[in-house]
């Protein structure tokens, strides 16, 4: 039976392009469907084909994502290639509400914000072994040019240099071999909160008087 999480506060997990953070993203909702969700953004750039609406992005216009934006609505949000993307603080609350536990896959700029919104949340940031493995495995993933190759790598840095900021993340996994990384992830979104232990602890003394 799939174990029950004893903290329902979203996971925003973040690291630099090619660390394997959608590879671990992945592997907790196929190996937990039941426990963790996915949070769909809302996006100003029309759907591709094959994309299904509400589904793959909420699709609004540029004028309602601005008043979105001016009324706080999402935790966090960006613009990329000239369409803006976002996560409202809706979704998040909708989701977490129905008991899921929401995976969030952000980038820097994101992480602060998300901070800076105040909901409550758990940071992970996954770190690569070394910088010429995330080298070897950007290429590997024979996804990128050159230039967007050596564009990521510079940003890998920063994030790196933001990761060692005390009190950035809660917790940083270094994806070195994919099984032992992924169960560093699934025993900290598993583990319980401080109060939860207390609480525990409290039961367990209580029961061993009667
Ligand atoms: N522990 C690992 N050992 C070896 N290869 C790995 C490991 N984790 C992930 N990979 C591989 O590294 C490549 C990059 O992984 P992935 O696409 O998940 O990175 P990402 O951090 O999500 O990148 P982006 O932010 O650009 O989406 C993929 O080809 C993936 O299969």
């Amino acid at each position: 039976m799939a174990p029950v999480p004893n903290d329902l506060r979203p996971v925003v997990i973040s690291g630099p392009s090619g660390v394997g953070k959608g590879t671990l993203y992945k592997l907790l909702l196929e190996r937990h469907p039941s426990i963790f969700a996915t949070s769909v953004s809302h996006t100003t750039r029309d759907p591709r084909p094959g994309e299904t609406r509400d589904v793959d992005y909420y699709y609004i216009t540029m004028a309602e994502f601005e008043k979105m934006i001016e009324e706080k609505a999402f935790v966090e949000n960006a613009k990329f290639g000239g369409n803006r993307y976002g996560t409202s603080k809706r979704t998040i609350g909708e989701l977490t509400a129905s008991g899921k536990v929401v995976v969030l896959d952000i980038e820097m700029e994101g992480v602060k914000q998300i901070k800076n919104s105040h909901i409550e949340a758990r940071y992970v940031f996954i770190a690569p072994p070394s910088m010429p493995v995330l080298e070897k495995r950007l290429r590997g993933r024979g996804t990128e040019k050159e230039e967007s190759i050596q564009k990521r790598l510079a940003q890998a840095r920063l994030e790196l240099e933001y990761s060692e900021t005390p009190g950035a993340h809660d917790l940083i996994i270094v994806n070195d071999d994919l099984e032992t990384a992924y169960t560093e992830l699934e025993q900290f979104v598993f583990k319980k909160t401080q109060e939860q232990d207390a609480k525990d602890e409290g039961a367990a003394s209580v029961s061993v008087e009667d």
